[in-house]
């Protein structure tokens, strides 16, 4: 494998290899709690390196959210920087969550900032928000082509508001995810084994018939576990798209902790639901 090996050709290897299930790593103070650790810094990277020890050398993909880290300033960016590389160090293909979106020129900050090679919390791919414009991305999906690295768009989200923009039908009869979807395919035309730029598409949508999610690329399903999907819905939301669902479980995961017996024996039993769905998909 080399570095710059594209991002889609390296997941697709990673699930095939290891499942598709991708462990987030969300530190909410709840959780901390839960644990026993302090609300602090040392409670934050005792938490992040724990469910990195777990299951980093195991699952296809995990998922840093960003904002539980910028919540301790520098501090829990500098925690941030030593979780992907340690989750990277062991296997796992690194996704963090982010969420960035901006005017062009502003993006190509935000771009630098996760995707070049040399930026220090540089990831496998990064999640972004298009709803600046798609063509607002446009210095992400170049510096992720240059380094290797993907993009996971937000497309048709997991969360009960995102149906009031997403769902919204433009003049030329299209909704505003589709629109999302049909960039998504144009981009990852061509690529195989699998384009490198993702959608997220929420495990908690329901009936997504009228949507094409055959944009040969990877499908990012937050929501299973605490939103209340399970693996068992993926087959009826994704259809045909299946092969290409990343799902998500975060504190689905995360409540088992602190012992990485049970982390690890939580993430396995998801993963194994999840096979049990997309196997001979
Ligand atoms: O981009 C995401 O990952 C994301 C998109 C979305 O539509 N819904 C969603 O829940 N997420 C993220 O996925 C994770 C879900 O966490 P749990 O609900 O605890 O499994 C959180 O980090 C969310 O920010």
């Amino acid at each position: 494998m080399t570095s710059t090996e594209p991002f889609g050709a390296r997941l697709r290897r990673a699930m095939d290899e290891r499942g598709p299930l991708c462990v987030g790593i969300d530190p909410h103070a709840s959780l901390l709690a839960q644990w026993g650790l302090n609300d602090d810094v040392a409670g934050l990277e005792r938490f992040s390196r724990t469910v990195v020890e777990a299951v980093a050398d195991r699952v296809a993909v995990m998922k840093p959210q960003s904002a539980f880290f910028e919540r301790f300033g520098s501090r829990g960016i500098a925690v941030l920087e030593t979780v992907v590389r340690e989750a990277r160090a062991a296997g796992t293909l690194v996704v963090m969550d982010a969420k960035r979106g901006d005017i062009g020129s502003t993006m190509a900050g935000y771009a630098e900032a996760y995707l070049h090679k040399d930026a220090p919390l540089f990831c496998d791919a990064l999640t972004v928000s298009p709803y600046l414009g798609y063509g607002s991305l446009s210095p992400a999906v170049a510096l992720a082509r240059e380094s290797g690295a993907g993009l996971f768009v937000l497309a048709l989200t997991s969360n009960p508001e995102g149906p009031e923009v997403q769902h919204a039908v433009r003049t030329d009869g299209r909704s505003v995810g589709a629109t999302m979807l049909a960039h998504l395919a144009a981009e990852n035309a061509g690529e195989e084994p699998l384009g490198s730029f993702g959608a997220v598409v929420g495990a908690t949508v329901g009936d997504l018939s009228s949507y094409d999610l055959a944009i040969n690329g990877p499908l990012l399903a937050p929501g299973v576990g605490a939103q209340g999907a399970t693996a068992a819905d993926l087959p009826a939301v994704f259809g045909s798209a299946l092969r290409n669902v990343v799902p998500n479980v975060s504190r689905g995961v995360l409540r088992h902790g602190p012992d990485t017996g049970a982390l690890r024996a939580a993430a396995e039993r998801f993963a194994e639901e999840i096979q049990a769905v997309v196997g001979g998909s």
